[in-house]
Formats: C-alpha cells, structure tokens, sequence
C-alpha cells in the first residue's frame, strides 16, 4: 500500500500557475508524478489517499540557517518545539547553528544533537560545526573528526572570526576535505555595543549604530581568502549593498562564494523600527537602509545571492523585554518566511511562485549537495502542501516555536502552508 496525494498544484516551468498533478509515494519515497490533463485520475485503490483540492504542492523547503538553541537553551527553544515550527513553516530539512551551549565543536555534541532530532525531530535537522572551539576565534576544531560524525559545513554564527590567519587555516583545511565554511561576517571594532544599523534610525535616536562595512569587511577578506584557498565560501544573512557588490564581483572572478538572505532584510528596513522598546525589531545583521533592501533584492534576482533562509533565532519572551538596547539579537522566522515573501513578491507580481521556490527548495540542495529539494520521481517523499489562497494574519501566540519574537505580528498573509511530508510520512498538518 502506497499513498496518493491527488490534485496537487504544481507550477509549471516558466508560466505562473499551477499544474494539477497527481503523486504516488511507496516506501517514503516519490514512485510516480501523473498529470491530471493528460493522465487524469489514477486508480487509488487499496491505497490511502490525500486530497490536495488545487493547493500548491512543492518540494519540502529546505533552510540552511536556524538556531534550535538545544543542547543548552532549552528555555529558548528544543529540537522538539523547534522542527514543530519548522514543519508547519513548510521546511522538512534544516540546517542548525552550532552556537548552543556547549557549542557544536565536538563529535559528542553533533552526536547529541543527531541523537535528538532523531529522536524528538520531525524534520531532518543537519547540524553545522563550529569553525573555532568554543567559537572564540583561537583554534580550530577537528574538522576531520566533525565531518565524520555528520556536519555539513562549519560555522561560528553568531560572531566573526576576527583573525584573518584563522579563517585562512579554516577554509584551507575545510577545502582539503571538501567542505564548505559559513560566515557569520562582523568586525568586531567597528560594532562597539551597537544594536540597531547605523543609520536614519540611530541618528534619530541618538544611538549608537552598527554600520556595513563591519558586515562587508569580512566578506571582501572572506572573498579573497576563499580565491586563495579554493574554498566553497557561504556568506550567511547579508544584509549590506556593499555585501552584495563585493560578492557580485568575487562570482564574475570565479570564487565559489555562495550567500543566502533572510525575509526580514528583504521586507524591513530601519525606517520601520517603531521605536527603541520593542526588541522584536532586533536582530543580527540589523534591518540596514531602504538602499540596502533594495540591493539585496537586487543582488537575489541576478543570482548574487543564492538562497533564502530564515535565520530562525528565537528567545524568551522576557529577554526580549529588555528593549531595542538590551535584549538579544534575533527573530523567529520558520512560520512566516513563505506567506512573507509569496505575499509581498509573489502575488504583487515581481517574482514568479518558481523563483521563490527555488530558492527555498533546489538551489540551497544544489549548493550544499543534498538529496533533497525536488519534486521528482526516486526521491524522497519530503513534500509541503501551501494554500495560496487564504488571508490570515500572523498571530504569534500560534506559533509551535517557543519563540514569539517577530516583528510581523498582525500582518495579513497569504501562502499558508497546510500539510508537511517528511519522507512519505505526515509530520504536520492543518
Ligand atoms: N541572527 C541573530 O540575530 N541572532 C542569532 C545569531 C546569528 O545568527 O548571528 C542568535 O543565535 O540568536
Ligand atoms: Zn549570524
Ligand atoms: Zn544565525
């Protein structure tokens, strides 16, 4: 026995509506794709059957950038809650941080956490090594060793390497055993305490701003070293024009840099920071200037840069009643990332519903070389089923995140996903 999922909505290769298709899954995996104009309605018998009544069906969304804050910060969020949140948000595969505590720097610690996603996950969860132990820039940890035990790249998010010489070492040694290196880009001398990009809005305010060049210093050093190197070099959330220029041109000089945005550096701008109370309006990078918006939009159209990610960085509601100053850095973004941009780029017309796909489904499997992220016959049955049709508005107390720190609360959206399939297996459903 087998299962159909019938009337799914598939787009079709350069036209802008849906296609219905009709898909059979056998043994977790995708057994036949039928088209309903030329194929109509297949024989379902002695099979289960999902009725997916014309909503769109995608490839599961894969996200390259989450914090699921376990082991450690369990207050913040587990990998329980965590994959909850990913799975209503659509995203049956994700990729976590390594900044949790301990951080991820040893082959216990990725033991731990694939122990536990595989335990208490319901989406596949890939776990990121730390590039230096304890993420404190100083030395290296056992790439090697990390790469046995399943990571799929390394990272210090949450804060730069300072040391040229370290990240030097680090993507050589990554480029030797052909792994990729993340960057969490920030010079530390020129951000100072800062909490809000320098700008219009800290100008106002009298505050003290964190300017782009302490994001795009690391990237054009990053770039350089990656050409050095011969690394597979990923800038993580960019958020500066000057980010985006510099990445552009390491592209046209053939570095194998790669870079990924967040919904929120796409949607938001300081100019929409209410004020210096509500914490939910801070994260890291901070919302930079409209020019920078418009750049990173810019910069994801041409292929500059390659992928969406959400960035998902949830915390207590407590910490983020510290206000603008003194909470912590970070939103969640795993329930809103989709309805965000289907609703504010997909149905104004500027992007096509298969270039938002893509980057949130093939092109971040392409780059880190995961099985995933296509709808096609052989594969994993990991598959998300949106409705396009429906306005809600985002209600944080829904959230299956422990998290409620977004600044989108109450926005009317579109685009909310329904059901979420997880190798031919339901995890999540409306
Ligand atoms: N993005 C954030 O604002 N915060 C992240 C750290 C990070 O991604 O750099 C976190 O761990 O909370
Ligand atoms: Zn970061
Ligand atoms: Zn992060």
């Amino acid at each position: 026995m087998g299962t159909w999922i019938l009337n799914g909505g598939v787009p079709e290769r350069g036209q802008n509506r849906l296609a219905p298709k009709h898909v059979y899954i056998e043994n977790g995996k995708i057994a036949a794709i039928r088209d309903h104009a030329t194929e109509g309605v297949p024989d379902t018998t002695g099979h289960e059957t999902i009725d997916a009544g014309g909503k769109l069906l995608s490839a599961g969304f894969i996200d390259m950038h989450v914090h699921l804050r376990e082991p450690g910060f369990e207050y913040k969020e587990t990998i329980a809650t965590g994959t909850r949140s990913a799975a209503r948000g659509g995203y049956t595969t994700i990729a976590c941080m390594p900044n949790t505590r301990p951080v991820i720097d040893t082959v216990e610690t990725v033991k731990y956490v694939l122990g536990k996603a595989e335990s208490e996950g319901i989406v596949r969860v890939l776990p990121y090594g730390c590039i230096t132990k304890n993420e404190l820039g100083r030395e290296l940890t056992d790439f090697a060793a990390l790469k046995d035990a399943g990571v799929v790249g390394y990272t210090d998010d949450g804060v730069g390497v300072q040391s040229a010489q370290m990240m030097k070492d680090a993507m050589a040694l990554a480029a030797s055993l052909g792994m990729p290196v993340i960057a969490h880009c920030e010079d530390n001398t020129l951000v100072e305490g800062a909490a809000v990009t320098e700008g219009a809005f800290s100008r106002k305010h009298g505050l003290k701003g964190i300017p782009n060049e302490s994001e795009s210093i690391h990237v054009g050093r990053d770039i350089l070293l990656a050409e050095a190197t011969g690394v597979h070099y990923h800038v993580c959330h960019v958020s500066a024009e000057q980010s985006v220029r510099l990445i552009r041109h390491g592209k046209q000089h053939g570095v194998k840099v790669t870079a990924e945005v967040c919904p929120h550096h796409l949607l938001l701008s300081d100019e929409d920071i209410p004020g210096t109370d509500d914490a939910n309006w801070k994260m890291n990078p901070p919302l930079r200037s409209p020019k920078d918006v418009e750049a990173c939009i810019a910069g994801l159209e041409d292929g500059t840069i390659d992928i969406i990610v959400t960035d998902h960085a949830p915390h207590s509601a407590e910490e983020k009643a510290r206000g603008l100053q003194m909470a912590p850095f970070g939103i969640v973004g795993f329930e809103t990332a989709f309805p965000l941009l289907y609703t504010k780029f997909v149905r104004t017309g500027r992007w096509t519903l298969e270039f938002l796909l893509d980057r949130m489904t093939s092109k971040p499997a392409e780059l880190f070389g995961l099985p995933w992220g296509t709808l096609e016959v052989g594969r994993d049955a990991d598959l998300t089923i949106v409705d396009l049709e429906t306005e809600k508005a985002v209600d944080p107390e829904q959230f299956a995140s422990k998290g409620r720190n977004t600044p989108f609360g109450g926005w009317k959206l579109y685009g909310w996903p329904t059901l979420t399939m997880v190798a031919g297996k339901t995890v999540w459903s409306e």
